[in-house]
């Protein structure tokens, strides 16, 4: 997959292109459904296929402080659309400029004059342009005009639920890291790097890798869950019991994401990782001294093996 930052990043001698746009935060199964028809169709015509996409998260610059929660940052979200077998990933920096282009203008400029767009899949909620004025329909006529065909893609959904990175957002929060899963077709991932917390752990016998999040990252409602932990450059995942919270136990105040690696023995320390959450196991108590603790702390370690069996 090539990797383009700007949309004038196209070769010399670029023909004609399927494309499909969003910000496809989190590639989830609705966005896995329309980029698999962008590359479908793309081979079909015999041309390439292209998904272009914004950074920042559009809505950071068009309503400055409202950030969402990340569910992919952007080198894992180009690493899940290249595994759809996507030619090209366009990156456009979302400019406060950019955002002020016209719906119009944006399908000038884009699509017809840098992509050469023959064929542009978008869901069926597609909004774009100048204050999110374009949808399918002004999409559709400026196709017309331009002589690109529009294909809406049908929104997935399962037992009533439309999959969206809005819900997905709301199920993490919540905790429930199951819905998360169904509706993004593999476990919720967050990644970091591994600071030094209170050096308590090792002490308790749960040495905890604690974990460094950007800034944005959508990080699960506080609690205990099974994981897998995975590190760069090794393949195959480590089981591990996760604590999201600010150990009340200990009268804690920063809040913390924090990894009891099964079977490991090693030093970690700025590492960087990824936790893949499988299932949530109970929410965070605070207990009246350290034995308690330990023991139920042995007891998720026991149901992480058998979650993650
Ligand atoms: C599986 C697991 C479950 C935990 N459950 C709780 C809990 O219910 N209450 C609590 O106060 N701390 C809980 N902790 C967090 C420990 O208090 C924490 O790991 C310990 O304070 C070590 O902190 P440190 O890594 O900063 O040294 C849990 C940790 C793990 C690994
Ligand atoms: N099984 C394990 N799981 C997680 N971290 C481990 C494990 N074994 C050793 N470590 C190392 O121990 C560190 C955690 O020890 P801990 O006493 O909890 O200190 P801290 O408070 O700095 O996290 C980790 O960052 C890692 O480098």
């Amino acid at each position: 997959m090539q990797r383009w930052r700007g949309y004038d990043a196209a070769p010399g001698g670029w023909g004609r292109s399927v494309v499909t746009i969003g910000v496809f935060d989190g590639v989830h199964k609705g966005h896995q459904a329309t980029i698999a028809h962008t590359v479908a169709r793309a081979r079909e015509l015999g041309v390439q296929s292209v998904v272009v996409t914004f950074d920042p998260h559009p809505a950071e610059v068009v309503r400055p402080g409202s950030h969402p929660a990340v569910l992919s940052e952007p080198a894992r979200k180009a690493e899940l659309i290249e595994a759809l077998g996507v030619d090209v990933l366009c990156v456009v920096p979302f400019t406060a400029e950019f955002s002020r282009l016209p719906a119009e203008a944006f399908v000038h400029d884009v699509l017809v004059e840098h992509l050469h767009a023959a064929l542009v899949v978008v869901g069926e909620n597609f909004r774009f342009g100048h204050r999110a004025a374009g949808d399918v329909a002004l999409l559709e006529r400026l196709g017309r005009t331009f002589g690109f065909a529009v294909e809406g893609a049908p929104l997935v959904a399962e037992a009533g639920t439309v999959f969206s990175s809005t819900y997905i957002r709301s199920c993490v929060d919540a905790g429930d890291v199951a819905a998360a899963a169904a509706a993004l077709g593999r476990p919720h991932r967050l990644e970091g790097v591994v600071v030094r917390g209170d050096q308590r752990g090792r002490e308790l016998g749960f040495p905890t890798a604690n974990l460094l999040c950007h800034r944005y990252a959508a990080i699960p409602a506080d609690g205990i869950y099974a994981a897998r932990l995975v590190r760069r450059g090794q393949r195959q995942p480590l089981g591990a019991a996760v604590s999201i919270g600010t150990n009340p136990t200990f009268s804690g105040r920063e809040r913390r994401v924090e990894a009891y690696a099964l079977d490991f023995a090693g030093d970690l320390y700025g590492e960087r990782l990824a936790l893949d959450f499988v299932a949530h196991l109970r929410g965070q108590v605070r207990f009246d001294s350290i034995e308690p603790l330990v023991a139920q702390i042995a007891q998720d370690v026991e149901r992480t093996r058998r979650a993650l069996a």
